[in-house]
Formats: C-alpha cells, structure tokens, sequence
C-alpha cells in the first residue's frame, strides 16, 4: 500500500479553518509538504496518519479510508513534530514498545532491526534523556520504522538539527524513497525540500498551491513579480530609462525614502537591465535591496497566481 490520495479534504477547529479543500495525491519516493507556518501542513500529516478526520472530503491508502481504519495504520509509520517520548525509557524500550503495540509477532527482533537501520544501536541501551535531538528523533523514526511501514509521514523532521545530523537523516530518506516507500517530510524551507525531495507539493493558508518537481516549484518562485528598493546618483533619470524596458511593471518615487520601489516582472531580464542603464546613463547605485523576499510574500504569490 503506497499512494496515498487527499480528495477534496477540508478540515476546520471551531471556525479556523486549517485545510481548506485539498486535493493531492502522493505517491512512492520522498515528497516535501512545503508551505509557511500555519500553513496546514501538521493538520494534513496528522489525517494521513489517521490521527485526525478530515471535516469534509476524503484521505485514502491504495483506495481504503484512513480514519478509523486500524487495518491500514499497520502501513503508516510517523514521526510527529512534538516530542512525545518517555525519558525514562532506554531507546531501546522505546522502540520495543510501540512494536508491541503493533502486535508484531518477534518485537525485540523488530525493535533491534529498526535500530540498526537508524545507526543507533550502539546507544540503544542509554536513557532517552541523555539523547542529543538528533539521536532522539533517530529513535523517534525507528519507533515508526519498527513494523515495516510502507509510508512514512515525518512532521518537520529537520527542526533543531546540526548540519551532521541533517544529512544523516536525508540519507536515510532518500534510501527509504529509493526502496520503494512513500516517504512524506515537512518543512517551511525550500532549501531543505530542494535537496531531498523529488516532488514538491506547496501549501498556503490551507490551500494547495502549487505542485511538481523542484525546478518547477522553484521557477514558480522566481517567476513572480519582484520589487526592489533602489537608491542612486539620480533617481528620475534612472526611472525614465528603466521603465522603457518590458522587464520592468512599474516605478515609484518613495520621498519618504529616498528612493526608487521598482516591480520588475522578469527577475533574470531586470538583474541584467538595472546594472546595464545605470552605466549606460552614468548613474551610481547606492542600494539595490528586494523588498519582498519574505518567504509567506512568495507562498501567498503561489496562492493568488
Ligand atoms: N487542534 C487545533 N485547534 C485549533 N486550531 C488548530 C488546531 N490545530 C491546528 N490549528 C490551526 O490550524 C492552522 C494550521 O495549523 P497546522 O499546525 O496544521 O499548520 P502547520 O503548517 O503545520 O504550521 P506549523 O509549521 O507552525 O506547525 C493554524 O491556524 C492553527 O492554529
């Protein structure tokens, strides 16, 4: 069982409404649900992992109902983003309880497979509360590791985590996607999803916005109209000769500033445009800064385009 399908799914707290009629469907190989905080992504994982139902719509396994369905959570493994873990228990105890939970038939088997696949056998034996983040969220993964699952939801895996211990785990993900699993990671940063996922689904607000591999989330990203704050030796002249060309939308002369607010429409076009009038014109450029940069202006691009 591998592809799980979101279908039409909203789901609202009170009148907040954190998933707002979602339609994706994720398949085997590693997926990043990237979106800002707040964004719904922790509300999304949590009805795939059937901890949740969705208030409308449907989110299915290979076609069968997650919710309430304890045939299918045999399938699913997650690592939530809280913390959640006993400290007085060794990693060991653990991982062994949530495989009898499981009811699998050779737990300690289990437990001790899923440890080594995490490299955390040799501290298998130390109480949780002597673990470093990274050593706990690798007991957190063989914890949902430990009956074999063939999906795996991981709700900001990265968070809190030194360089070492990032790609560690990125390896490990990206054997997991390669051996066939559907693996599902969240993150705020495109960097992180760049790097290890091979397909992207973007949300916003509660909305899917965008969804395909990283080229084309990133070229979405780019594409968008950006606006720049410019400040240089003669400001009317500068504006004149820039807003001749069709890479830039439009020009205003901030007074308050100083400065020009230029919306430039093709980001490669205009960073060639600017440095090449202000030469041509004997202008000096004192400031070039974007002013739009932060990452919810880019989301809340993707969900108005
Ligand atoms: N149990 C709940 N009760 C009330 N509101 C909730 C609950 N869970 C989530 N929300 C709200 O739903 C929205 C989406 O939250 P969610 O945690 O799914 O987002 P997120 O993308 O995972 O963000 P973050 O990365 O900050 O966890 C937020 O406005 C949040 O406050």
């Amino acid at each position: 069982m591998t592809t799980i399908t979101i279908d039409n799914v909203s789901r609202w707290f009170g009148n907040v409404v954190a998933v707002n009629d979602v339609t994706m469907s994720i398949g085997p190989g590693v997926t990043g649900l990237l979106g800002p905080n707040g964004a719904g992504k922790s509300t999304l994982i949590n009805m795939m992992a059937g901890f949740l139902a969705p208030s409308t719509g449907s989110v299915t396994l290979d076609g069968t109902r997650i919710w309430r369905n304890e045939e299918v959570y045999h399938h699913i493994g997650i690592v939530p983003e809280r913390e959640g873990m006993y400290d007085f228990l060794t990693g060991a105890e653990f991982v062994l309880a949530n495989a009898e939970l499981h009811g699998l038939p050779d737990p300690g088997a289990a437990a001790h497979r899923a440890l080594a696949t995490v490299e955390m056998a040799y501290a298998q034996d130390r109480k949780i509360d002597t673990y470093s983040k990274g050593m706990r969220q690798r007991v957190k993964m063989a914890s949902a590791l430990v009956h074999d699952p063939s999906v795996l939801l991981l709700d900001e895996p990265f968070n809190g985590m030194d360089p070492r211990q990032r790609l560690h785990l990125m390896d490990l993900l990206r054997q997991m996607g390669s051996d066939g699993r559907t693996v599902l990671f969240s993150s705020h940063i495109l960097e992180e999803v760049e790097q290890l996922a091979s397909h992207i689904e973007v949300v916003v607000a509660g909305r899917h916005a965008a969804s395909g591999d990283f080229r084309k989330i990133r070229r979405l990203m780019t594409d968008r109209p950006h606006r720049y704050l410019v400040r240089s030796s003669d400001d009317r002249q500068l504006a004149a000769a820039l807003i001749a060309d069709a890479s830039t939308a439009a020009i205003e002369l901030d007074w308050s500033e100083k400065a020009l607010r230029i919306q430039a429409i093709d980001f490669s076009g205009f960073t060639e445009l600017l440095p090449r009038v202000a030469r041509e014109h004997g202008i000096r450029l004192y400031t070039v800064s974007p002013s739009d940069e932060s990452l919810e202006s880019v989301f809340s691009y993707l969900v108005t385009a």
